[in-house]
């Protein structure tokens, strides 16, 4: 899809007009070495749109809650071992009405990040649904990761933390719980993403296999926003 087009599908204000088509058209003209596509998926409201916003641009989107129509897409680069990594984010609606869309997209992600919301049970039992459908629609080798988003809201969660550990476990996909709202674990969760492809990419016969997991172990609670290596 070209950016115009894209720029169409995008998260609208009410008047109509998109937020991000400018930044965007820049951004597609910043260096890279190597490109993956990475798709957000979950139910709607979980926090995707907010997620992809605090990673690319640091911010929060409060307020208002204006649910994503079709698609939309923006890039970031990332260093992983002095290497430029361009990760192109698909933010997907999480509506039914807009699964069919979603679905075409879905042979083209080599990763996938899986979302619910830590204060919506109904969120995290769709969880199996959206892996049922992910085998279904998405390459066999595809990277899943699963985020528990909105752990800053405590008072309201209903998911607890090792019931998101246990369904990643079951699945063998790793696991976090991010905030879009105090940015904690989102940057390390596109990091490992982008750490995993590129090593996934570039692999030597005698490199040792980047262990996701364990890199994600090592580095959870640092922090929302740097000194990531
Ligand atoms: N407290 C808190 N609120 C959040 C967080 N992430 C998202 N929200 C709020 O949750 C609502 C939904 O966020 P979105 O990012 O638009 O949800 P979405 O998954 O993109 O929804 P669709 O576009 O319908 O698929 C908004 O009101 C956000 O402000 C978070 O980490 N913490």
């Amino acid at each position: 899809m070209s950016a115009r087009k894209a720029s169409l599908t995008d998260k609208q204000s009410r008047n109509g007009t998109s937020k991000y088509v400018l930044e965007r058209c820049a951004s597609i003209n910043e260096y890279y070495d190597i490109a993956f596509k990475v798709m957000l998926l979950g139910d709607s409201a979980v926090g995707k749109t907010c997620i992809l916003v605090r990673f690319k641009d640091g911010a929060f989107l409060g307020g208002n809650f204006i649910a994503t129509v079709g698609i939309d897409f923006r890039n970031k680069v990332v260093d992983v071992d002095n290497l430029k990594v361009k990760l192109q984010i698909w933010d997907t609606a999480g509506q039914e009405r807009f699964r069919s869309v979603t679905h075409a997209y879905y042979r083209d992600a080599q990763a996938l990040l899986l979302l619910y919301d830590i204060t919506s049970k109904p969120s995290f039992d769709n969880i199996r649904a959206w892996l049922t459908e992910i085998h279904e629609y998405a390459q066999k080798d595809v990277v899943i990761m699963l985020l528990g988003n909105k752990s800053d809201m405590a008072a309201e969660r209903v998911v607890k933390t090792e019931e998101g550990e246990r369904l990643a476990k079951e699945y063998g996909v790793p696991f976090m719980e991010t905030s879009a709202k105090t940015g904690v674990n989102v940057e390390l969760a596109f990091l490992a993403i982008a750490k995993e492809l590129k090593h996934r990419a570039t692999q030597q016969p005698n490199e040792p296999k980047f262990q996701i997991h364990d890199y994600i172990e090592s580095q959870k609670h640092k922090s929302g926003c740097c000194g990531l290596k």
